[in-house]
């Protein structure tokens, strides 16, 4: 199976989407996939592990890889499907991406946003719940002129070369126009060859600065942040408390290092792992990890039950999980963040930030904002950064 390209998107031959267009693109790694062969039975995170395993026994014709999206919540049916073929030509992306028709529907406004904020901190300080941490996201809806093209959105994204770009195929109702997530995830949940297996969470963050002075300051003070430090450390402890047991060797370091994309600085913890024989697959351990304290909280249920009680929009697969898992059960699944929702000419974007006891309500509104602004900058508005700002904030 040809998966690894040596060649860059955007200067191959190029071939156009179809709408089963599968791509991940990380610095080291770029898969891309046309068509949709046959799907993997839908189920909950539960049962993946076991339909990924019946899939590859009755060894199915095609490429022996699954390929698409869990959703956040563990419940819902995950999307993965074998597709047809795996391409050794990227694909194009057949228009640039559209203008935007009129200012962001923000779902729900910064306000709403402060208030769920200072609710979930309310809710941290009451004696009677063992809630530690919870992930609050929110979303802006936008219209385009036209129907967006996911491959063009994705080709903006690669802009920043520090970041993993997916165009993930979701589920449709029959009759709807095609869907997909399109976004630029900087954090690795899971990774495996063989019997290595890598994580990369991230948790804590700051927006970065133009100022190549002030970011250095913004840098040091978030690795010097106690709030941001503890938001680590939950999902930290959570990953390595999930894989420890399936490992005859695991290391993270004590303390996290910094992790840059264009736009964010984030604590960043990177853990590597020996797993013992048989080993899981990569969707199985996937599915094990998520969703982790970066996305949902700790612990988990808790976190969940609030999360589902204040949030107004249902995350569908924003932070889930996009990746592939192969015969063998190697894969990479990155944490589906930094995206957005495509469907013809809507586009729902989202970020979430991670809220411990002593978050500040108007600091989360601010640091969801600049997680916005990966996305908002590949829709071209970067010029007007600082109105955007205002946008992304209200
Ligand atoms: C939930 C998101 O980010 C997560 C990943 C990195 C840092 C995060 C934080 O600092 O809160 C979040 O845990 C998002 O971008 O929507």
């Amino acid at each position: 199976m040809t998966r690894l390209s040596s060649r860059r998107p955007g200067d191959a031959t190029l071939m156009s989407a179809d709408a089963a267009t599968f791509t991940l693109r990380a610095a080291q790694f770029q898969l891309a996939t046309s068509g949709h062969r046959a799907a993997l039975s839908r189920g909950p995170a539960a049962t993946l592990a076991e339909r990924v395993r019946t899939f590859f026994d009755a060894g199915p014709k095609g490429p022996a890889l699954l390929v698409g999206a869990l959703p956040f919540d563990r419940d819902a049916d995950d999307a993965l499907y074998q597709p047809e073929r795996v391409l050794s030509d990227w694909p194009a992306a057949v228009a640039e991406p559209p203008a935007l028709a009129g200012p962001a529907r923000p779902e729900p406004a910064a306000d709403g946003y402060a208030g769920m904020v200072s609710s979930c901190v309310e809710r941290l300080h009451d004696d009677t719940t063992d809630l530690c941490k919870a992930v609050l996201a929110r979303s802006l809806r936008f219209e385009a002129v036209r129907a967006v093209d996911p491959l063009a959105l994705a080709g903006c994204l690669q802009r920043d070369p520090s970041v993993t770009t997916y165009t993930v195929p979701l589920p449709v109702d029959a009759g709807q126009a095609p869907a997909w997530l399109v976004g630029a995830s900087p954090e690795l949940l899971l990774s495996r060859r063989g019997l290595t297996i890598t994580s990369h969470p991230l948790a804590g963050s700051a927006r970065r600065s133009s100022d190549p002075q002030e970011d250095q300051r913004v840098a040091r003070s978030l690795q010097a942040s106690a709030k941001d430090l503890t938001e680590h450390r939950y999902v930290v402890e959570a990953i390595v408390e999930a894989l420890a047991p399936l490992c005859s060797e695991l290391d993270a370091p004590d303390v996290p290092s910094l992790h840059a994309t264009e736009t964010m600085w984030h604590l960043g913890t990177p853990i590597v792992g020996t797993l013992k024989s048989p080993a899981p697959s990569s969707a199985e351990l996937a599915a094990l990890l998520h969703p982790t304290p970066a996305v949902c909280g700790t612990p988990r249920e808790s976190a969940m039950a609030l999360i589902q009680s204040l949030e107004p929009v249902d995350r569908g697969f924003y932070a889930g999980a996009v990746g592939w898992v192969d015969a063998q059960g190697d894969g990479d699944w990155y944490v589906a963040i930094r995206c957005a929702r495509v469907q013809g000419k809507d586009l729902r974007l989202f970020a979430g930030a991670g809220i411990v006891a002593d978050s500040t309500p108007a600091l989360e509104v601010e640091e969801t904002a600049a997680k916005f602004m990966a996305l908002l900058t590949a829709l071209g508005i970067e010029e007007r950064a600082t109105r955007d700002r205002a946008v992304a904030a209200r």
